[in-house]
């Protein structure tokens, strides 16, 4: 094993890999340390698995809505749920076989192990000291089971066994209802299952508009069973386990634990750099050059807790590896934020959200897709936008939305935040007939219609209508 690099990187996750990348650029001398498995957590257990599922329930979901497009003898279907886990493995490990090609080729320099740091220019792995110039940390979380549960482990499901299993229990308890818990909880129950949702907070996916959060939880309490700020406790049962909140308890078979995710910093060695650690151990990192302090020492990806989801990981990896091989320091800004919770209707969140705005200093406009034209053709007739944008001249601060393809949506309006763009802008664009891009619209005019006009029509550039007639 090497004893002496350029660069150490540790984590063969989405930003170990994205730092790889960054620092072959310039410098040969790197080593890659990865705990095993190999894969990345959203090729094995993440992002993809999970949307694979979504998939299949997704696409049986959609018998129930058949008859009403005209289509007859979608009674006769059924969910055949070991092969739905047998594709979800599948197309796994098609994802995972991309991943591990990627690192086919680093030979000695792909160094299987747990690492530690002994100070900040030491790595320790398996008992083998590594000294390197600059290391990046990219170590990524895992699922947390708070401890009480922890004894019920055969009745305990977490991403990382979910996707696991053969076939999936007739009752399952989801606790914890961010992305995954929302995203799992509807995909179980539109696959058939009994489902028992729970949250201790009294939103769903990270929401933070009432009213959008509001929407979302009328929507999904009509497929199964939410209970929202609630504290719940989970005890052995006959058949199962019993979740108890308040006055009432369920047994189900199995409970999903999605109640966050935890940076793998534990026996990471962070006290060894000398720099001075908060009440959870983490230590002060630039989200603009990912540096942590004045060490030589660079932490990117879910385990510095800064924005864990899958494209700030990567960007995150792109710059530790950019600084730790660069002379000066390279800050990069940091793109608009984006969120998208993929349930039915799905959620976004764009820019500023309302919890970080004083709404009674912007413009709000919103849109209820529950009578648009697009939507309702299509049956997706659910869901509410809204979007921010500055009291003075209607630029676009941020949006939440749970609505009918808000993934798209949300990339229109990240852009414009991005671009720092006017709703007058926005209207700008052709607006195409019909589409769902229409509901943005009026959303649009909304904000247009609280600021002083300055042209004739939305042709002109700037007016507003006031009027729906368009649509
Ligand atoms: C169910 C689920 C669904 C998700 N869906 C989405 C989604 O739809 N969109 C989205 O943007 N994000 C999603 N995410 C989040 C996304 O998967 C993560 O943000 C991303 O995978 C984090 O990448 P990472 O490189 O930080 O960590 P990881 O990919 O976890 O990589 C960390 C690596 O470091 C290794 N390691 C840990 N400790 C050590 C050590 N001491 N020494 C050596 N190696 C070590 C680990 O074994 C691992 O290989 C989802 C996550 C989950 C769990
Ligand atoms: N579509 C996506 O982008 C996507 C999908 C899945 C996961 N992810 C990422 O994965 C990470 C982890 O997701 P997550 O949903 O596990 O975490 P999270 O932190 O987003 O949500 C956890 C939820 O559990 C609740 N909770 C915590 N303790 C509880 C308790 N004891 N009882 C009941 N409820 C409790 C919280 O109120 C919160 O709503 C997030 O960073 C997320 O962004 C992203």
């Amino acid at each position: 094993m090497l004893d002496k690099v350029d660069v150490a990187i540790i984590g063969a996750g989405t930003a170990g890999l994205a730092a790889l990348r960054e620092v072959q650029r310039r410098s040969d001398d790197v080593v890659l340390i990865n705990k095993p498995p190999y894969g990345t957590t959203c090729a094995r257990v993440g992002c993809m698995p999970s949307k694979a599922l979504i998939a299949s329930a997704n696409a049986f979901h959609a018998r129930t809505m058949l008859d009403t497009f005209g289509i007859a003898g979608a009674d006769q279907l059924r969910a055949d749920i070991p092969a739905v886990m047998t594709r979800v493995r599948e197309l796994r490990d098609y994802f995972v076989q991309g991943v591990l090609k990627s690192i086919k080729d680093l030979g000695d320099r792909n160094i299987e192990g747990q690492a530690q740091l002994d100070g900040p220019n030491r790595v320790v792995v398996d008992g083998h000291e590594i000294e390197a110039r600059q290391i990046i940390l990219a170590p990524g979380s895992s699922p947390i089971v708070p401890k009480p549960w922890q004894k019920f482990s055969d009745h305990i499901l977490t991403t990382d066994s979910l996707f696991e299993a053969r076939d999936l229990p007739a009752r399952m308890g989801v606790i914890g209802l961010g992305a995954i818990g929302v995203e799992m909880a509807q995909a179980l129950s539109r696959l058939g299952i009994e489902v028992h949702a729970f949250d201790g907070s009294d939103r769903m996916a990270g929401i933070s508009d009432d009213k959008v959060a509001d929407t979302l939880r009328q929507s999904l309490s009509q497929e199964f069973a939410i209970h929202l700020g609630v504290e719940v406790d989970l005890a052995e049962a006959d058949e199962g386990v019993k979740i108890t909140w308040g006055d009432e308890s369920v047994v189900v078979d199995k409970v999903l634990v999605a109640v966050g995710r935890r940076p793998n910093v534990q026996d990471l060695g962070l006290n060894s750099l000398g720099v001075a650690l908060d009440d959870k151990g983490m230590p002060e990192v630039d989200p603009n050059t990912m540096r942590i302090c004045d060490t030589p020492v660079l932490f990117a990806g879910d385990a510095n807790g800064i924005r864990p989801i899958l494209h700030e990981g990567a960007d995150e990896g792109h710059i530790a590896g950019l600084n730790a091989t660069s002379d000066e320091p390279v800050p990069m800004d940091r793109r608009t934020p984006l969120t998208v919770t993929f349930c039915t209707p799905q959620v976004a969140s764009v820019g500023q959200r309302a919890g970080d705005l004083d709404l009674d200093d912007c413009l709000v406009g919103e849109f209820n897709f529950s009578a648009q034209g697009r939507a309702r053709i299509m049956q997706e007739n659910y869901g509410l936008l809204r979007i921010y944008a500055t009291r003075d001249q209607g630029r676009l601060l941020g949006a939440e939305m749970a609505v009918p393809a808000a993934e798209h949506t949300a990339h229109l309006l990240a852009l414009a935040v991005k671009q720092r763009l006017t709703v007058y802008d926005l209207l700008g664009m052709p607006f195409y007939h019909p589409t769902l891009e229409e509901g943005l619209r009026t959303a649009l005019r909304k904000i247009a219609r609280q600021l002083p006009p300055c042209g004739i029509s939305d042709l002109a550039g700037c007016a507003p209508l006031n009027a729906e007639a368009l649509e």
